[in-house]
Protein backbone atom coordinates (compact mmCIF):
# COMPACT_ATOMS: atom_id res chain seq x y z
CA UNK A 1 0.00 0.00 0.00
CA UNK A 2 1.52 3.31 -0.91
CA UNK A 3 1.30 6.39 1.47
CA UNK A 4 0.91 9.50 0.12
CA UNK A 5 4.66 11.56 0.24
CA UNK A 6 4.82 14.18 2.96
CA UNK A 7 6.82 16.87 0.46
CA UNK A 8 6.70 17.12 -3.27
CA UNK A 9 8.90 19.28 -5.04
CA UNK A 10 8.14 19.80 -8.71
CA UNK A 11 10.41 22.60 -10.78
CA UNK A 12 12.92 24.25 -7.82
CA UNK A 13 14.82 26.40 -8.78
CA UNK A 14 16.99 28.69 -6.51
CA UNK A 15 19.58 31.72 -6.63
CA UNK A 16 22.04 32.58 -4.41
CA UNK A 17 23.93 36.12 -4.81
CA UNK A 18 21.99 36.11 -8.61
CA UNK A 19 23.80 32.77 -9.26
CA UNK A 20 21.30 29.89 -10.32
CA UNK A 21 22.04 26.63 -7.43
CA UNK A 22 19.58 24.91 -8.47
CA UNK A 23 17.65 24.13 -11.97
CA UNK A 24 14.02 22.06 -12.20
CA UNK A 25 14.67 20.10 -9.06
CA UNK A 26 11.92 17.90 -8.62
CA UNK A 27 11.54 14.69 -6.07
CA UNK A 28 9.61 13.32 -3.17
CA UNK A 29 10.23 12.54 0.30
CA UNK A 30 8.20 9.89 1.29
CA UNK A 31 6.05 9.89 4.54
CA UNK A 32 8.25 7.52 6.49
CA UNK A 33 11.87 6.88 7.28
CA UNK A 34 15.03 8.41 5.93
CA UNK A 35 15.85 9.78 2.12
CA UNK A 36 19.04 10.48 1.63
CA UNK A 37 19.89 13.28 -0.63
CA UNK A 38 23.60 12.76 -1.93
CA UNK A 39 25.88 14.79 -4.53
CA UNK A 40 29.57 15.61 -5.19
CA UNK A 41 30.60 18.82 -3.24
CA UNK A 42 28.90 21.83 -4.56
CA UNK A 43 26.06 20.11 -6.60
CA UNK A 44 23.37 22.13 -4.70
CA UNK A 45 22.67 19.75 -1.72
CA UNK A 46 22.62 22.55 1.39
CA UNK A 47 20.94 24.91 -1.86
CA UNK A 48 18.17 22.27 -1.94
CA UNK A 49 17.00 22.52 1.88
CA UNK A 50 17.66 26.17 1.83
CA UNK A 51 15.14 26.64 -0.63
CA UNK A 52 12.29 24.15 1.01
CA UNK A 53 12.77 26.64 3.54
CA UNK A 54 12.59 29.56 2.07
CA UNK A 55 16.23 31.02 2.99
CA UNK A 56 16.80 31.68 -0.33
CA UNK A 57 15.52 32.91 -3.73
CA UNK A 58 13.34 30.04 -5.20
CA UNK A 59 10.57 29.48 -7.75
CA UNK A 60 8.26 26.15 -8.41
CA UNK A 61 6.55 23.81 -6.45
CA UNK A 62 6.57 22.99 -3.17
CA UNK A 63 3.73 21.19 -1.54
CA UNK A 64 3.70 19.69 2.43
CA UNK A 65 1.51 16.94 2.88
CA UNK A 66 -0.41 18.12 0.00
CA UNK A 67 -0.56 22.07 0.61
CA UNK A 68 1.76 24.29 -1.38
CA UNK A 69 4.21 26.18 1.01
CA UNK A 70 6.52 27.74 -1.76
CA UNK A 71 5.68 30.60 -1.40
CA UNK A 72 5.66 30.96 2.58
CA UNK A 73 8.37 32.80 4.78
CA UNK A 74 10.50 30.76 6.40
CA UNK A 75 8.98 31.30 10.05
CA UNK A 76 5.46 29.75 8.30
CA UNK A 77 6.93 26.81 6.78
CA UNK A 78 8.66 25.78 10.16
CA UNK A 79 4.87 26.66 11.73
CA UNK A 80 3.98 24.44 8.61
CA UNK A 81 5.75 21.76 10.62
CA UNK A 82 8.98 21.16 9.07
CA UNK A 83 11.76 21.17 11.58
CA UNK A 84 15.74 21.99 9.96
CA UNK A 85 18.69 21.38 11.29
CA UNK A 86 21.36 23.06 9.29
CA UNK A 87 25.18 22.20 8.87
CA UNK A 88 26.48 24.31 11.13
CA UNK A 89 23.76 23.23 14.07
CA UNK A 90 23.50 26.51 15.35
CA UNK A 91 23.01 26.33 18.80
CA UNK A 92 23.46 29.57 20.92
CA UNK A 93 26.70 29.05 22.53
CA UNK A 94 26.11 30.80 25.34
CA UNK A 95 22.42 29.76 26.53
CA UNK A 96 22.66 26.73 28.92
CA UNK A 97 21.32 23.55 26.75
CA UNK A 98 18.09 23.77 28.68
CA UNK A 99 17.93 27.40 27.31
CA UNK A 100 18.34 26.27 23.51
CA UNK A 101 15.49 23.42 24.10
CA UNK A 102 13.06 26.14 25.54
CA UNK A 103 13.58 28.51 22.97
CA UNK A 104 12.36 26.17 20.46
CA UNK A 105 9.33 25.29 21.56
CA UNK A 106 6.98 26.63 19.06
CA UNK A 107 3.92 27.79 20.48
CA UNK A 108 0.74 27.27 18.49
CA UNK A 109 1.47 26.11 15.17
CA UNK A 110 0.42 22.64 13.61
CA UNK A 111 -2.54 21.12 14.77
CA UNK A 112 -3.81 24.51 17.25
CA UNK A 113 -1.56 22.83 19.74
CA UNK A 114 0.30 24.64 22.21
CA UNK A 115 3.72 23.77 23.36
CA UNK A 116 5.47 20.57 23.68
CA UNK A 117 3.65 16.96 24.54
CA UNK A 118 4.67 15.35 27.74
CA UNK A 119 5.34 12.42 24.92
CA UNK A 120 7.46 14.94 22.85
CA UNK A 121 9.38 15.48 25.86
CA UNK A 122 9.82 12.20 27.22
CA UNK A 123 11.08 10.69 23.26
CA UNK A 124 13.83 13.63 23.69
CA UNK A 125 15.08 12.47 26.88
CA UNK A 126 15.36 8.78 25.95
CA UNK A 127 16.76 9.59 22.71
CA UNK A 128 19.76 12.41 23.97
CA UNK A 129 19.76 11.66 27.95
CA UNK A 130 23.52 12.87 28.10
CA UNK A 131 21.85 16.28 26.94
CA UNK A 132 19.38 16.12 29.44
CA UNK A 133 22.27 15.36 31.92
CA UNK A 134 23.74 18.25 30.76
CA UNK A 135 20.73 20.91 30.95
CA UNK A 136 22.42 23.05 32.58
CA UNK A 137 25.82 23.49 30.74
CA UNK A 138 26.13 26.34 28.37
CA UNK A 139 26.13 24.84 24.87
CA UNK A 140 28.93 26.60 23.54
CA UNK A 141 31.21 24.50 25.83
CA UNK A 142 29.67 21.12 24.58
CA UNK A 143 31.64 19.02 21.73
CA UNK A 144 30.72 19.26 18.10
CA UNK A 145 28.80 15.49 18.95
CA UNK A 146 26.92 17.02 21.75
CA UNK A 147 25.82 20.03 19.92
CA UNK A 148 24.59 18.04 17.18
CA UNK A 149 22.55 16.00 19.67
CA UNK A 150 21.09 19.30 21.01
CA UNK A 151 20.12 20.76 17.28
CA UNK A 152 18.10 17.29 16.67
CA UNK A 153 16.96 17.46 20.10
CA UNK A 154 14.98 20.72 19.49
CA UNK A 155 13.49 19.68 16.17
CA UNK A 156 12.38 16.98 17.59
CA UNK A 157 10.67 18.58 20.18
CA UNK A 158 8.02 20.17 18.21
CA UNK A 159 5.89 17.94 16.29
CA UNK A 160 6.77 18.26 12.89
CA UNK A 161 5.62 16.67 9.56
CA UNK A 162 9.41 16.59 8.12
CA UNK A 163 12.70 16.93 8.92
CA UNK A 164 15.37 18.37 7.06
CA UNK A 165 18.84 17.09 8.30
CA UNK A 166 22.04 18.87 6.59
CA UNK A 167 25.15 16.48 7.18
CA UNK A 168 24.76 15.65 10.88
CA UNK A 169 27.60 13.66 11.36
CA UNK A 170 30.09 15.90 9.15
CA UNK A 171 32.88 16.63 11.60
CA UNK A 172 32.46 14.18 14.37
CA UNK A 173 35.01 11.13 15.33
CA UNK A 174 33.58 7.36 14.68
CA UNK A 175 32.23 7.02 17.63
CA UNK A 176 30.10 10.15 17.42
CA UNK A 177 28.78 9.23 13.88
CA UNK A 178 27.46 5.82 15.64
CA UNK A 179 25.93 8.11 18.29
CA UNK A 180 24.21 10.80 16.25
CA UNK A 181 23.46 7.85 13.23
CA UNK A 182 21.17 5.76 16.36
CA UNK A 183 19.52 9.24 16.91
CA UNK A 184 18.65 9.67 13.33
CA UNK A 185 17.56 6.53 13.17
CA UNK A 186 15.01 6.85 16.17
CA UNK A 187 14.02 10.04 15.12
CA UNK A 188 13.14 8.44 11.86
CA UNK A 189 10.47 5.97 13.03
CA UNK A 190 8.64 9.10 14.47
CA UNK A 191 8.93 11.82 11.78
CA UNK A 192 9.77 11.39 8.32
CA UNK A 193 13.97 13.07 7.38
CA UNK A 194 15.24 14.25 4.36
CA UNK A 195 18.91 13.46 5.44
CA UNK A 196 21.59 15.15 3.60
CA UNK A 197 24.45 12.93 3.87
CA UNK A 198 28.36 12.50 2.57
CA UNK A 199 29.24 9.10 4.62
CA UNK A 200 27.91 6.56 2.72
CA UNK A 201 27.93 3.78 5.27
CA UNK A 202 25.40 6.43 7.38
CA UNK A 203 23.22 6.76 4.30
CA UNK A 204 23.17 3.29 3.76
CA UNK A 205 22.13 2.30 6.90
CA UNK A 206 19.54 5.29 7.41
CA UNK A 207 18.08 5.88 3.92
CA UNK A 208 15.32 4.13 2.21
CA UNK A 209 15.55 6.13 -0.72
CA UNK A 210 17.78 7.98 -2.37
CA UNK A 211 18.01 11.57 -4.50
CA UNK A 212 21.01 12.26 -6.21
CA UNK A 213 22.17 15.76 -7.32
CA UNK A 214 24.51 16.63 -9.54
CA UNK A 215 25.30 20.60 -11.17
CA UNK A 216 21.88 21.53 -9.54
CA UNK A 217 19.74 19.06 -11.11
CA UNK A 218 18.15 15.75 -9.75
CA UNK A 219 20.34 12.91 -11.93
CA UNK A 220 19.11 9.78 -10.05
CA UNK A 221 16.04 8.81 -7.33
CA UNK A 222 14.69 5.36 -5.95
CA UNK A 223 15.30 3.07 -3.78
CA UNK A 224 18.56 3.44 -1.48
CA UNK A 225 19.83 0.42 -1.88
CA UNK A 226 19.71 0.15 -5.81
CA UNK A 227 22.32 2.93 -5.85
CA UNK A 228 24.58 1.88 -2.86
CA UNK A 229 25.04 -1.25 -3.35
CA UNK A 230 25.61 -0.80 -6.91
CA UNK A 231 29.52 -0.11 -7.09
CA UNK A 232 29.36 1.07 -10.43
CA UNK A 233 26.48 3.65 -9.84
CA UNK A 234 27.67 5.04 -6.62
CA UNK A 235 31.14 5.57 -8.53
CA UNK A 236 29.48 7.48 -11.48
CA UNK A 237 26.67 9.29 -9.62
CA UNK A 238 29.05 10.27 -7.07
CA UNK A 239 32.15 10.05 -8.06
CA UNK A 240 33.60 7.60 -5.45
CA UNK A 241 33.82 4.08 -4.77
CA UNK A 242 30.98 2.22 -2.62
CA UNK A 243 32.55 0.17 -0.10
CA UNK A 244 30.79 0.15 3.32
CA UNK A 245 32.61 2.81 4.83
CA UNK A 246 33.98 5.00 2.52
CA UNK A 247 32.23 8.23 2.85
CA UNK A 248 31.16 9.90 -0.44
CA UNK A 249 33.47 12.85 -0.03
CA UNK A 250 36.95 12.56 -1.07
CA UNK A 251 37.27 15.69 1.49
CA UNK A 252 36.06 13.31 4.40
CA UNK A 253 38.80 11.62 5.75
CA UNK A 254 40.27 15.36 6.03
CA UNK A 255 37.27 16.53 7.76
CA UNK A 256 37.06 13.82 9.99
CA UNK A 257 40.75 14.00 11.93
CA UNK A 258 39.49 17.60 12.20
CA UNK A 259 36.31 17.03 13.17
CA UNK A 260 37.83 14.89 15.87
CA UNK A 261 39.61 17.60 17.01
CA UNK A 262 37.37 19.66 17.17
CA UNK A 263 35.06 17.36 18.99
CA UNK A 264 37.49 16.79 21.56
CA UNK A 265 37.87 20.86 21.75
CA UNK A 266 35.75 22.80 23.57
CA UNK A 267 33.42 24.93 21.27
CA UNK A 268 32.71 29.06 21.88
CA UNK A 269 29.47 30.35 21.48
CA UNK A 270 27.63 30.81 17.95
CA UNK A 271 24.63 32.87 18.37
CA UNK A 272 22.92 32.60 14.89
CA UNK A 273 19.67 34.08 14.24
CA UNK A 274 17.94 31.48 12.06
CA UNK A 275 18.34 28.57 14.98
CA UNK A 276 15.33 30.07 16.55
CA UNK A 277 13.32 30.44 13.83
CA UNK A 278 14.12 27.06 12.12
CA UNK A 279 13.70 24.57 15.22
N1 LIG B 1 26.48 32.20 -0.34
C1 LIG B 1 26.77 31.78 -1.58
N2 LIG B 1 27.12 32.65 -2.54
C2 LIG B 1 27.38 32.25 -3.80
N3 LIG B 1 27.32 30.96 -4.20
C3 LIG B 1 26.98 30.05 -3.28
C4 LIG B 1 26.68 30.40 -1.92
N4 LIG B 1 26.37 29.28 -1.24
C5 LIG B 1 26.47 28.27 -2.12
N5 LIG B 1 26.84 28.72 -3.34
C6 LIG B 1 27.06 27.92 -4.54
O1 LIG B 1 25.92 27.13 -4.76
C7 LIG B 1 26.29 25.86 -5.27
C8 LIG B 1 25.64 24.79 -4.43
O2 LIG B 1 26.15 24.88 -3.10
P1 LIG B 1 25.60 23.94 -1.96
O3 LIG B 1 26.20 24.41 -0.67
O4 LIG B 1 24.15 23.85 -2.06
O5 LIG B 1 26.25 22.54 -2.39
P2 LIG B 1 26.33 21.18 -1.57
O6 LIG B 1 25.96 20.10 -2.51
O7 LIG B 1 25.58 21.27 -0.30
O8 LIG B 1 27.90 21.12 -1.27
P3 LIG B 1 28.75 20.40 -0.08
O9 LIG B 1 28.56 18.95 -0.20
O10 LIG B 1 30.17 20.82 -0.41
O11 LIG B 1 28.27 20.98 1.22
C9 LIG B 1 27.81 25.80 -5.25
O12 LIG B 1 28.28 26.02 -6.55
C10 LIG B 1 28.19 26.93 -4.33
O13 LIG B 1 29.43 27.47 -4.70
Amino acid sequence: MSTRPVLVVRGLTARIAGQQVLEDVSLEVPARGVTALLGRNGVGKTSTLKALMGLIERSGTIELDGEPVDRLATHKVVQRGVGYVPEDREVFGSLTVAENLRLAERSGGRGGRHGVSPERRELVGDLFPDIIDRSSQRAGTLSGGQQQMVALARALLNENRLLLVDEPTKGLSPRLVGEVTDALEKAAQVVPVLLVEQNLTVARRLAGDAVVLDGGRVVHAGPAADLLDDESRVVALLGVGGEPGQSQSQHQSQHQSQDQSQDQSQHQSQQHDTAEATS
